[in-house]
């Protein structure tokens, strides 16, 4: 076995980790092979992180002590079907990033193998992601080790039981999607309000990212910094009952709701 980290699946997901992963050095290039159906994103990667890249997944299997899966869960049959054309002889740990697809379907597509089903998101590209994951039951104490040192090199990571997953990837796996469209609401509205676009999204952002920061830092709850923004009778007040009115916070809890029944669904069409 030479290399250490094998991807199946080198889409938009595989891509935010793997560009971090190796600009991290977690791996080096010669470590990594990715396995991708689409020639063009195999020479896109070969030519922007130096990895190996190959369209055959059993060449990816076989030769690897981790494998990674990044490919879509409505391909997830056919791919686990390619592998296990031929047992593994590398035994890696398997990794899977998959919506909705559970240990349970891990175990049984890969038998006598670890697994751990994970749930990271977006920012991991620029080591500012958020990774929940789950262990299956031979899994041991190092494979897990693996799992949160990878991770961790592209954020934060928590260890949940599988019954949170749906749960986490309708939160924040989902979750970068529902803050760009917040960003861009409040950069449309700082247009409507007269200002020049960059500047409203430079706003938009600053404003994001110092809310997060106090809240993170101070640990108050958003109530309350909610509180302290609005003086009475003032803007902030003013801007709160139009957000109210469009249902706001119900659209968002909902959104959530809605993204982990999709996972649910996601892992039980295999
Ligand atoms: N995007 C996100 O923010 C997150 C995604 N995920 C999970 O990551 C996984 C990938 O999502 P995402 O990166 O968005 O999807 P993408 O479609 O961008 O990536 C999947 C990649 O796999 C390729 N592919 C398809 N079939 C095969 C195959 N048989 N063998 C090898 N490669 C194949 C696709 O090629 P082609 O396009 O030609 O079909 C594509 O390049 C999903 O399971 C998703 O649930 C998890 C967390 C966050
Ligand atoms: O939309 C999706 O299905 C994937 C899973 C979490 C984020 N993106």
């Amino acid at each position: 076995m030479s290399v250490k980290l094998g991807m199946i699946g080198g889409g938009v997901m595989g891509e935010a980790l793997l560009s971090r992963l190796i600009s991290q050095k977690i791996y080096q290039p010669t470590e990594v092979i990715v396995g991708e159906k689409s020639a063009e994103r195999r020479d896109y990667l070969a030519q922007q992180y130096g990895v190996s890249v190959t369209d055959d997944n059993q060449v990816v299997a076989q030769q690897v002590s981790t494998l990674l899966l990044a490919i879509k869960p409505q391909v997830f049959a056919a791919v686990t079907a390619e592998l296990a054309a031929s047992p593994l002889a590398s035994a890696p740990l398997i990794i899977s990033i998959l919506a909705g697809v559970s240990l349970s379907q891990l175990e049984t597509a890969f038998p006598q193998l670890p697994v751990i089903r994970a749930m990271p998101n977006t920012p991991a590209t620029v080591g500012a992601g958020m990774t929940a994951f789950t262990s299956g039951s031979l899994a041991s104490a190092r494979d897990k080790q693996t799992a949160q040192q990878l991770f961790s090199a592209v954020g934060e990571v928590v260890e949940v039981s599988e019954t949170l997953m749906d749960a986490v990837t309708g939160l924040s796996g989902s979750g970068p999607a529902y803050v760009a469209l917040l960003v861009e609401a409040l950069s449309d509205g700082g247009v409507a309000a007269g200002l020049p676009r960059a500047l409203a999204t430079q706003l938009a952002l600053q404003t994001v990212r110092g809310t997060v920061q106090l809240l993170q830092e101070t640990k108050i709850h958003p109530a309350e910094l909610k509180d302290r923004v609005t003086s009475p009778g003032g803007t902030t007040i003013a801007g709160v009952t139009e957000l109210e009115r469009g249902g706001f916070r119900a659209a968002l809890m909902a959104a959530v709701k809605a993204a982990a029944e999709r996972s649910q669904e996601l892992g039980a069409k295999d």
